[in-house]
């Protein structure tokens, strides 16, 4: 189908396929990773039809969570299963509570103030909403990365030893973490030679890699990443899509996209938020290919959002 009837067919309001949306993302100016050498994406996204678990453990069992800024609901009983060394991307229109429910997981929003939140997240014997739960274990336990890579204006070193030092760990420790880390997060051979240089002279993919490298320095167990790609070129939210593809043989992921092309391509589990309610969640492959309810079915064909 040419690129013109496709246009047409978008303007009758036809369901597109994953790929016309797509295609109309590139039309619009977005990023297409399809073109990039060797057919990458369709690569990560075999490998992660292949990864697929689906009777993996439940790292996070989120149920009935509401939660409130000031008097205004912005979570309405979402009950949601984040499952151990699986991708699960949480997807819908802008303002639909994606980051606020990602922000829950790791106890982010108790950093605003007037927020409320009720509910259980189960992880492992704690609930995290829990007024008893130490906040910043937690938070050493889900790491989390931003929309804007944010590293501190210190070395490439300091900034992966940060964390580490506040935990008091040695320096011996501290140099073998820093190396682990970088390694970790595909960083290490392109900064090896310059850790004492500021990592303010980093590309913005770098700096992106630099932030998860710094996450993993303190062995979280779970990564919250919060479009972790949005203010990225697509040669650098390939290499953080690859490297996520490599961080979920060892570490749970949750992450927030815009882009449902990369929800395709590197999540296996996805959740579908409206309005502060979560539609409908399931296996990736079937929310994108058979959606049960006519919402998500409306959103991935893009006909809102
Ligand atoms: N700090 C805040 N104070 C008050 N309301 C907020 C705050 N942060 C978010 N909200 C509101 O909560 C709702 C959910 O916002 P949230 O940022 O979670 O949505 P989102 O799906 O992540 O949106 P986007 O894709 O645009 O980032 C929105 O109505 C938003 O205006």
């Amino acid at each position: 189908m040419s690129t013109e009837e496709q246009s047409s067919q978008y303007q009758s309001g036809g369901v597109r396929t994953g790929q016309q949306t797509y295609d109309r993302a590139w039309e619009n100016g977005e990023v297409r990773i399809e073109n990039l050498p060797d057919n990458e994406a369709q690569r990560t996204e075999l490998q992660r039809e292949q990864t697929l678990n689906t009777h993996a453990d439940i790292e996070i069992d989120v149920q009935g969570l509401n939660f409130y800024y000031g008097k205004k609901q912005a979570l309405f009983d979402v009950s949601l299963p984040i499952r151990n060394c699986q991708v699960t991307a949480l997807i819908g229109p802008s303002g639909c509570g994606k980051s606020t429910f990602l922000r829950t997981l790791n106890r982010m929003n108790d950093l605003i103030p007037g927020t409320k939140v009720d509910g259980m997240a189960k992880f492992g014997e704690e609930n995290i909403y829990a007024a008893k739960t130490d906040v910043v274990l937690l938070r050493q336990r889900i790491g989390m990365v931003f929309q804007k890579a944010n590293p501190f204006p210190k070395s490439i070193f300091e900034n992966v030893a940060y964390g580490l030092r506040v935990q008091g760990k040695s320096n011996r420790a501290i140099k073998e973490m820093v190396e682990k880390s970088l390694r970790g997060a595909a960083l290490w051979d392109e900064v090896k030679d310059r850790l004492n240089t500021s990592a303010l002279g980093l590309s913005g993919g770098q700096q992106q890699r630099l932030c998860i490298a710094r996450a993993l320095a303190v062995q979280p167990e779970v990564l919250l990443m919060d479009e972790p790609c949005s203010a990225l070129d697509p040669i650098a939210t390939l290499k953080i899509e690859e490297l996520i593809t490599e961080l979920v043989k060892d570490y749970t992921i949750v992450i927030v996209t815009h882009n449902m092309q990369q929800a395709a391509r590197v999540s296996h589990f996805t959740g579908f938020f409206l309005s502060g309610k979560l539609v409908e969640q399931g296996p990736t492959k079937d929310i994108f290919e058979r959606p049960q309810k006519k919402e998500t079915e409306d959103y991935i064909s893009g006909r809102f959002g």
